[in-house]
């Protein structure tokens, strides 16, 4: 579904991703792990079309995606959660979620904020994509409340939630079990798997080998921006390669 060549960027004199190649299987989750300063979320900025690449291709069903503009890239199907929500707090919970819904909407949600040329059956179906999604990741009771009252596990709900209401094809969860406890990592696992479930692909970066290793089909590690493994998590806990550059480090920590 989403397929990576020889993929580059530098910043300057400093090269954060060198010649990077892998696939993503559609409905599958693919885990992008590495130490710290590795290139994961440059990766998902070159993906989100935040950052252009400096050299290589990326591919969404065979059609190149690298070099279009985020926008257009969010057009064809991929979605993004941020480690710092990236919720409007002032706006509902359901507000934040029928954002996601509303590019798709001829008269879009700005001009419905402001009364303008906005049809209430095109209303009906922003709030009904909103309520379905607010549903599954267990938020509905809270559609109507204001954002910033939520705690940061509920706000990056709201973000997976928003990313559903796009209708993406793939999603980009960059670091979403960060400052979580155990019991709502769980829960947060079993989110993920249910996303896998509906069919859409999940590209997730997580430092928690536990939550990795959970719900991973498939695993790419990055060390010094360049590709070092990939593998099930099986395949990538019993790698040397891995061990020596990574997982022995995050053991001693
Ligand atoms: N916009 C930028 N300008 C200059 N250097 C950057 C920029 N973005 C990232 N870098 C550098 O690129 C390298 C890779 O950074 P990146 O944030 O992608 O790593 P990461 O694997 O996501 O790390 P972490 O786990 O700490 O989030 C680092 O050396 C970082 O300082």
């Amino acid at each position: 579904m989403l397929a990576a060549r020889d993929l580059g960027k530098s910043f300057g004199g400093l090269t954060a991703l060198h010649n990077v190649s892998f696939d993503v299987v559609k409905g599958q989750i693919k885990a992008v792990i590495g130490p710290n300063g590795a290139g994961k979320t440059t990766l998902f900025n070159l993906i989100a079309g935040t950052l252009r690449p400096s050299a290589g291709t990326i591919t969404l069903d065979g059609k190149t995606i690298s070099g279009l503009s985020a926008s257009a890239i969010g057009a064809s199907g991929i979605a993004r959660t941020f480690q710092q929500p990236q919720v409007f707090r002032s706006l509902s919970v359901a507000e934040n979620v029928m954002l996601g819904g509303h590019r798709f909407n001829k008269a879009g949600f700005i001009a419905c904020g402001l009364g303008l040329s906005f049809t209430r059956r095109e209303e009906e179906d922003l709030h009904a994509t909103a309520s379905k999604w607010l549903d599954f990741v267990g938020l509905a009771e809270f559609s109507s409340r204001t954002a910033s009252e939520l705690s940061l596990g509920q706000q990056r709900y709201v973000e997976i939630a928003r990313a559903m209401a796009t209708g993406a094809k793939v999603i980009l969860m960059d670091e979403p079990a960060a400052g979580l406890d155990d019991t709502e990592t769980r829960q947060l696992g079993d989110l993920v798997r249910q996303i896998r479930a509906t069919g859409v692909t999940v590209l997730i970066i997580d430092h928690h080998m536990d939550f990795i290793m959970s719900i991973a089909d498939s695993i790419l590690v990055l060390n010094f921006g360049e590709w070092l493994a990939e593998g099930t998590p099986e395949e990538i806990v019993g790698s040397e390669t891995v061990i020596n550059a990574y997982l022995g480090s995050v053991e001693d920590a």
